[in-house]
């Protein structure tokens, strides 16, 4: 996360007040993370984090996060929870944005992810999107194909400055993922859509647990893993480690199966997943607010990755044997 909105500390003790969390002892800005302004704070009950919901979360969104928190968790899945204040109510607002407590988690995630944090990855995914199937809110993905073309107008102008030739790089794959090949038939649940590694705590190589759930909605369940194999099989040359995701995949697949059909589509969906957030992060490096306290993240970075996912023949590229046999 990040520090967008500033919170006074007589404004927080005041808001503290609505809730069963005791005195408050102390509070700083998280300065990790771009979606959100975030705030660890310690009270004589403990460790917690405030989220205050920023530019992408529409406040109609939040109570399916909310909920899908307490519902994942009540399905074995260790996360967050939602802490609510005397009134029964979790989602209130804090200097004009909505606003949230959720339970602190304990364990540290991976800066350099290992083969072995790629296998937990892929097993806690799984289970996931096992827990979630019976979840009964509805959230439609605001960011997969129809989102990408208005992040990509609102950056296309000054794409080039980023990189020379990336506007029309970026205008080609979208007009060849928006020409109906985009998968509308795999089986469909509840996906994170943001599970990068800064978004997994570890113990150790053990996985304790998983944050952030601001970008979680209903859509290809594929699409999910399509988004790990981005952020967890890449080396920091951004040259992509067969190894690491045929572990992810294998310990994905021990917990739920891929269908033939999810497996085929992987190339073309990894596709889609590089290219969403290649969008939202040339977005937001050409557009940092002054005087925010946070690092946006590298748009390049995507642009090697969709480059790979374009030379993928096959998911054997991706460690898989088309049959779902481990190679
Ligand atoms: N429940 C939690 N327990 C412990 N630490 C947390 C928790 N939630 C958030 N954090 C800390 O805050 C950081 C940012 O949180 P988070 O990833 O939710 O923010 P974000 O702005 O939505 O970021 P992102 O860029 O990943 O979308 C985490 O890396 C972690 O250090
Ligand atoms: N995980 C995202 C940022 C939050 O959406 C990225 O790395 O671009």
């Amino acid at each position: 996360m990040a520090v967008y909105t500033d919170v006074a500390a007589d404004e927080l003790a005041d808001f503290l007040k609505q809730y069963d969390l005791g005195e408050l002892l102390s509070y700083k800005g998280i300065a990790e993370g771009v979606e959100n302004s975030n705030f660890l704070l310690h009270t004589s009950k403990g460790a917690f984090i405030l989220t205050l919901y920023e530019k992408r979360v529409a406040k109609n969104d939040l109570p399916f996060f909310l909920a899908l928190m307490t519902h994942l968790a009540e399905h074995g899945i260790n996360c967050p929870l939602p802490v609510k204040a005397r009134d029964g109510e979790a989602l209130r607002e804090l200097a004009g944005r909505p606003a949230a407590i959720i339970t602190f988690l304990e364990g540290m995630w991976p800066r350099r992810p290992n083969v072995a944090h790629c296998a937990g990855v892929g097993e806690a995914l799984a289970k996931m999107h096992l827990a979630g199937a019976n979840f009964a809110i509805k959230r439609a993905n605001a960011l997969s194909v129809s989102g990408w073309r208005p992040l990509f107008e609102a950056a296309s102008n000054r794409a080039d400055e980023v990189q020379p030739g990336l506007r029309d790089f970026l205008a080609a794959e979208l007009d060849h993922l928006s020409n109906g090949v985009w998968p509308s038939n795999l089986p469909e649940g509840v996906i994170h859509a943001d599970l990068f590694n800064d978004n997994v705590f570890f113990l150790g190589d053990k996985l304790s647990g998983i944050i952030d759930f601001t970008f979680a909605c209903n859509d290809m369940l594929s699409y999910d893993v399509a988004i790990c194999l981005n952020a967890w099989c890449f080396e920091p040359d951004h040259s992509f480690n067969v190894t690491k995701a045929r572990a992810f995949l294998n310990a994905y697949g021990r917990a739920r199966k891929l269908t033939t059909a999810e497996e085929a589509a992987l190339p073309l969906l990894a596709r889609g997943a590089a290219i969403r957030f290649l969008l939202t992060r040339l977005v937001d490096w050409l557009n940092v607010p002054p005087g925010a306290l946070v690092k946006p993240k590298d748009p390049l970075e995507y642009v090697r990755k969709l480059r790979f996912h374009q030379s993928v023949t096959s998911v054997r590229d991706y460690g898989l044997m088309p049959s779902g046999l481990v190679t």
